[in-house]
């Protein structure tokens, strides 16, 4: 069955991408369904109200929880992974985007303002597993952008949807490394040569060079990954590179 993506949004319209490219292609396919929807639609007032000053006094707005339970109950399929980006969750990363791609699909709540009365989330829970997650330590405007960016990220990792399987399967990050630098034709480019041992056959010669380059880039540009690394994922080879 497809994996399905349902998005609540006060603005639909920035979700328009999801239809485009590699995700609608997918789509079409039947591998991904799709739907956004537009939380006004259960508002309870002329006004379409959807925000309130936050109790306990502070700065911006808050979204009120009615509409919020209204939606989920019309939109969420019971037990489906309901999904709150935020600059205050866990960390979203492709360890995460592997699990949630097994799972039958995905709701997103995307929050604006200064975020989503907690009551929802903790009510939520209620009719299955809610994820406040963030992409990044930076502060957006809303949860729009954090959802095209997961749902790229979770999707892709769904059979038949990236049509190279290979290439998701040596990600950066799949083995917990930065993918290391790639080349391609010309062999010369503005005096610049092919590293040599890429055009040299030796596949073997070829692997060490390429886990060596992983290695020494991540080490350079994130020695937390290494850190992360469970014992006993270098090994010697590794060390000496
Ligand atoms: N960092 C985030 O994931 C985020 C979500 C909404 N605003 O920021």
């Amino acid at each position: 069955a497809a994996f399905r993506v349902d998005v609540l949004t006060i603005f639909p319209e920035y979700l328009a991408p999801l239809g485009q490219s590699l995700l609608g292609k997918a789509a079409q396919r039947g591998l991904v369904d799709i739907g956004v929807h537009d939380l006004r639609q259960w508002t309870g007032d002329v006004h379409r109200t959807v925000d309130d000053s936050p109790y306990g006094g502070g700065p911006g707005m808050v979204m009120r929880p009615e509409p919020w339970g209204r939606a989920l109950e019309a939109v969420r399929p019971p037990g489906t992974r309901l999904v709150v980006p935020t600059p205050a969750g866990r960390p979203f990363t492709q360890a995460v985007a592997a699990q949630w791609a097994t799972e039958p699909g995905l709701v997103f709540a995307c929050g604006r303002y200064e975020g989503i009365d907690q009551r929802v989330a903790d009510w939520a829970a209620g009719s299955g597993p809610v994820s406040e997650v963030s992409i990044g330590d930076y502060v957006l405007a809303g949860g729009e952008s954090a959802v095209l960016v997961m749902v790229e990220a979770v999707t892709r990792l769904i059979p038949g949807v990236v049509g190279n399987a290979d290439s998701v399967e040596f990600d950066s990050h799949a083995d917990g490394l930065l993918e290391g630098p790639s080349y391609t034709r010309p062999a010369s480019w503005q005096g610049l040569e092919v590293p040599p041992v890429l055009l040299s056959g030796d596949h073997a010669a070829i692997a060490r060079w390429r886990r060596g380059q992983s290695l020494r880039r991540t080490a350079d540009r994130r020695p937390d990954l290494l850190a992360a690394l469970p014992d006993g994922a270098l090994d010697a080879a590794d060390r000496a590179a």
